[in-house]
């Protein structure tokens, strides 16, 4: 068994596969080292032969939890690293060590699922878009705040924008214009999300016509569905770069 992990800015996507056919066994977000171990541990039947990482964090976050890992199921974890080129895809970036390796991985997984020009849209802590060509060109993409960047922001900058988890899940009930706080900042952060995806599309067709794919990925991918009809949602994109790039066995 394997142990895949996404570290983001604000949690931690896992899950553990089987290495012969990539099956998986159980999975989850958690939103610190220590709460990873335990739940990785409570999965009953666990046997770790491997582990592999794609962090955005820093370098010392990031080995502290390999460190923790190898106390933890003594596995090595192995950690994804920038490449100029890798499966037919360029990295665009003038610096390729640069680019965001959560973004690096969705582009590699997305161009091996397409096999041609693509638009990949993640929905994390930040929005990214990133743009590959038929022939495997990083053109290089977009970073901007997110949903949860986008709600704090407000809430920490403004004095009388002050309100609960519960009723921000509830006013998205809607996409109406908001007749309370609530509904007004949750339900216009959403069409600033919307308006982000629908201009990727634009850009996309500008380049590409109608021959692109779409995939669409993140926390918070759910909220931008109806603004990419043609979009794959597919949630564990960055997994399927990670297998690309750190191969086991
Ligand atoms: N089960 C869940 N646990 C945590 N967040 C979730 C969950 N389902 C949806 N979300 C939403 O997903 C968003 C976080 O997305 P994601 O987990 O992709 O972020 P991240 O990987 O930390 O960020 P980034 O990729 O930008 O570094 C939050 O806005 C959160 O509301
Ligand atoms: C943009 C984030 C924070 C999104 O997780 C990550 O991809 C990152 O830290 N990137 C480095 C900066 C860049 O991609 O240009
Ligand atoms: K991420």
């Amino acid at each position: 068994m394997i142990l895949e992990l996404d570290c983001g800015n604000s949690f931690i996507k896992w899950r553990v596969i089987h290495a012969a056919d990539a099956t998986i066994v159980g999975g989850g977000i958690v939103d610190s080292d220590q709460a990873l171990i335990d739940d990785v541990r409570a999965l009953a039947s666990l046997r770790l032969t491997g582990c592999r990482i794609v962090s955005v964090r820093s370098e010392d976050e990031t080995s502290a939890l390999c460190a923790l890992i190898d106390k933890a199921f003594a596995v090595l974890a192995r950690v994804a690293e920038p490449a100029r080129a890798m499966a037919g895809v360029h990295n665009g970036y003038e610096d390729y060590q640069r680019l965001g390796m959560d973004r690096w991985l969705a582009v590699l997984g997305a161009f091996h699922l397409a096999k041609g020009a693509c638009l990949v849209i993640d929905l994390g802590t930040a929005a990214k878009a990133d743009f590959v060509s038929a022939s495997g060109e990083h053109l290089g993409g977009y970073i901007c705040p997110g949903m949860p960047l986008m709600r704090s922001q407000l809430r920490t900058h403004t004095r009388r924008i002050r309100y609960d988890d519960a009723s921000a899940e509830r006013a998205l009930s809607s996409l109406s214009p908001g007749r309370s706080t609530v509904e007004a900042v949750e339900r216009g952060c959403v069409l600033m999300l919307q308006g982000f995806a629908r201009t990727q599309l634009e850009q996309a067709r500008a380049l590409w016509g109608d021959d692109f794919s779409v995939f669409l990925t993140g926390g918070d991918a759910p909220l931008v569905r109806e603004a990419a009809p043609q979009a794959r949602v597919v949630p564990d994109l960055v997994f399927v770069g990670l297998a690309m790039a750190c191969p086991l066995d």
